[in-house]
Parts: C-alpha cells; sequence; structure tokens
C-alpha cells in the first residue's frame, strides 16, 4: 500500500518517526517527509540516515501555513506530533491545546485540502477518561478527528486514529530512570509499587498504526490489547535482571498521574469491535438530529466494563523481566554492565 507513496511524519524526529523509519526505509515507499520544528533534531538524522528517501521539512503544526507549505505531493499523514508530557502540560495547558488541539486540526484542514488519502492521528490511554492536562488534550483532539473525518468523503481523504498506552523505555520514561539508577547505585524511585500501566514497545505502536491503516473506516479508534505489570514489579524485575541490591524508596504519585490507564472506557467498550489483538472503536455516525439523542437513543445495554491496566492481563515477574529483554535499550544496558 505504501508503494511509490509519500509519507509525512509530523512530530518525525521523535521516537516514533525513527521507528516508522526503520520499518520502511527499506521498503519500495518513494519518500517519508519528516516534518518537524527542531532544526537540530532534523540535521542529526540527515547525518544519521544519509539516505535520499527521507526529505526534511520545517515547521510548526501550530501554523497552518507551514503545514501547507509542505504538504504537496503528500499521499498519507501519521500526526504524531504532539506535546506529551504530563508534568509541563499540567503547568503549561494552553500550549497543549495549541499543539494537540489546533494543531491537530490544522494538520486535518491542510490534509483535505489537499487530498491527502489518509491520515492516522496519534493518541494515548491517558485521552480516557482523562485527568491531566496532556490527557484532556488528546481527548479533545480525538473529538476534533472523528468530528472532522465527518466533513469529508473517505474515498478521498480517510481520517482514523490510534490510542496506545506507555511506550516502553522511551524517552525520559521510567525504565531508562531506573536503569539509571541502579547503574549509579541510587534507591530506585517508585512512585506507589501498586500503580499499573500498560505495557507497549515502540514497535508495537508502530504495528498498531500500520494496523489503523489498513483496516480503519472513517472516525475509528484502533486500540492494542497490551498486557500490564505494577510499577513495583517492574522495578523488581529490572533489579533481577541487573543483579542488583539497590533499595526501593516509595515517593507518592506525581502531578496529574492516574493509579490505573484506560484503553478502552465502558461507553467504548459497549461499543468496541473485538478484532482478536485489536479493538475498533467506531464513530458514531449519527447525525445531529436530536430526537435520536434525547428520545430514540440506540446504545446498545450491557455489562461491559472499561479496559484499564487494572484489569487487562497482568504480567508476573518472569513475563515481565521476558517482555523487558525483548527490547533493544534494555539489551544494550545489559551489555558490558558487570554482571
Ligand atoms: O521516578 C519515577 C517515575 C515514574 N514512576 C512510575 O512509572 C510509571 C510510568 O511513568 P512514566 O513517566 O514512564 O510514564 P507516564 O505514565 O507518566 O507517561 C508516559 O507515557 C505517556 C503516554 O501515555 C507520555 O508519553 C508521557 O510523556 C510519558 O512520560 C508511572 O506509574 C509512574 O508513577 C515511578 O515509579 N518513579
Amino acid at each position: 500500500m505504501f508503494r511509490d507513496k509519500v509519507l509525512m511524519i509530523t512530530g518525525g524526529t521523535g521516537s516514533f518517526g525513527n521507528a516508522v523509519l526503520k520499518r520502511f526505509l527499506n521498503t519500495d515507499i518513494r519518500e517519508i517527509r519528516i516534518f518537524s520544528r527542531d532544526e537540530k533534531k532534523q540535521d542529526d538524522m540527515r547525518k544519521h540516515y544519509k539516505n535520499d528517501k527521507i526529505k526534511f521539512y520545517i515547521g510548526d503544526i501550530r501554523d497552518l501555513q507551514s503545514i501547507k507549505s509542505a504538504i504537496s505531493g503528500v499521499d498519507f499523514i501519521f500526526q504524531a506530533a504532539a506535546l506529551k508530557q504530563v508534568p509541563s502540560c499540567e503547568f503549561f495547558p494552553m500550549e497543549a491545546v495549541k499543539t494537540n488541539v489546533i494543531g491537530t486540526d490544522n494538520v486535518l484542514t491542510a490534509a483535505i485540502e489537499s487530498g491527502v488519502k489518509k491520515v492516522i492521528c496519534l493518541s494515548t490511554d491517558k485521552a480516557a477518561y482523562p485527568i491531566n492536562a496532556m490527557g484532556i488534550s488528546k481527548a479533545m483532539m480525538e473529538r476534533v478527528f472523528v468530528a472532522k473525518s465527518k466533513t469529508v468523503d473517505p474515498e478521498r481523504t480517510l481520517i482514523c486514529g490510534t490510542r496506545y498506552g506507555n511506550v516502553m523505555a522511551s524517552r525520559g520514561s521510567v525504565i531508562p530512570l531506573f536503569i539509571d539508577q541502579i547503574k549509579s547505585g541510587q534507591s530506585l524511585t517508585v512512585t506507589d509499587p501498586n500503580m499499573t500501566r500498560f505495557l507497549m514497545s515502540l514497535e508495537e505502536a508502530v504495528e498498531l498504526v500500520i494496523f489503523a491503516f489498513e483496516n480503519s473506516k472513517a472516525g475509528d479508534i484502533m486500540v492494542q490489547k497490551s498486557p500490564a505489570s505494577t510499577i513495583g514489579d517492574l522495578a523488581q524485575a529490572l533489579k533481577e535482571l541487573f543483579k542488583a541490591d539497590n533499595d526501593i524508596q516509595v515517593i507518592g504519585t506525581r502531578h496529574g498521574e492516574k493509579t490505573s490507564e484506560t484503553l478502552l472506557t465502558r461507553e467504548e467498550h459497549l461499543v468496541a469491535e473485538d478484532l482478536g489483538n485489536y479493538f475498533r472503536v467506531p464513530a458514531d455516525t449519527r447525525d445531529l438530529n436530536y430526537d435520536k439523542y434525547f428520545i430514540k437513543g440506540s446504545q446498545k445495554l450491557t455489562n461491559a466494563q472499561e479496559y484499564t491496566s487494572d484489569n487487562t492481563e497482568r504480567l508476573n515477574m518472569e513475563k515481565v523481566k521476558e517482555k523487558l529483554l525483548t527490547l533493544e535499550y534494555v539489551r544494550n544496558e545489559l551489555k558490558g554492565w558487570d554482571l
């Protein structure tokens, strides 16, 4: 499907963009267009890959004109540009609105105008029953792309999205932090040992986006079923892998944190289609006919529960270790470490 096509990745210098490049560079795709703000990161990437298939465009999704200037000839877009750090969005919520909500709307406006065939917007579990500014802005982003998907013929521009959980070992996340703490002989700072998180690798996040690309209808949100672990078990598993005897210090939850994450709300679970490894959350295709909303509701009523990191498959310590060892990052960190 990507043969001879042009794929644009907004926010393409991040870990997701790099994982997409790894997956696609040696295929028959014609061009991968990286659209992002940071010239230094682009330059580093240019030197690292030295590949003519990658084209770099400086711009900001907050600025519609900058997207328009970069979008000519693009067939598909992965909309991955976002402010995604929970604490910083908590302090600067309007910045999250500008990038995550207005920026996504800009990408879609430009895509529709120039006839891009498909746009996949990346969201997060923190958008389901959101409690922090990052999650709330991503929840609004989801509403924006679902609403926008209805304004255009999907044969011309199909708009859909994905929602995924914590990407293991992504920059600034807890796994690299615990490994650094182990290596420098410090205590492992566990917020709450009973807190749970879904565990997904970056490669799985890319596969989910490709699955959405191949299977979504307009306005769908695709969710991958994922296992989870407690943070206490995650810390312990890392200690065992690194044969370390560091203390564990419980520090309490941080700004805007949830004790568990939700990949499907109860209301979404009621209407979601179970596709085996994935859930498809379809857009509500009813129009704005008030009778349908207030008089003739048509939701199925069942006992479905929300799908959370508390009630999904729970990995035991051995399985957490196995999952950790699938990560190149962890394997590299183990190499040369005095076991
Ligand atoms: O010192 C620490 C830091 C974190 N944690 C715990 O480890 C888990 C994961 O924390 P991360 O900081 O790795 O991830 P978050 O869930 O806070 O959020 C992460 O995942 C998001 C996607 O959902 C965004 O990508 C965000 O930027 C990224 O930090 C949480 O339960 C957290 O409480 C600790 O126990 N100790």
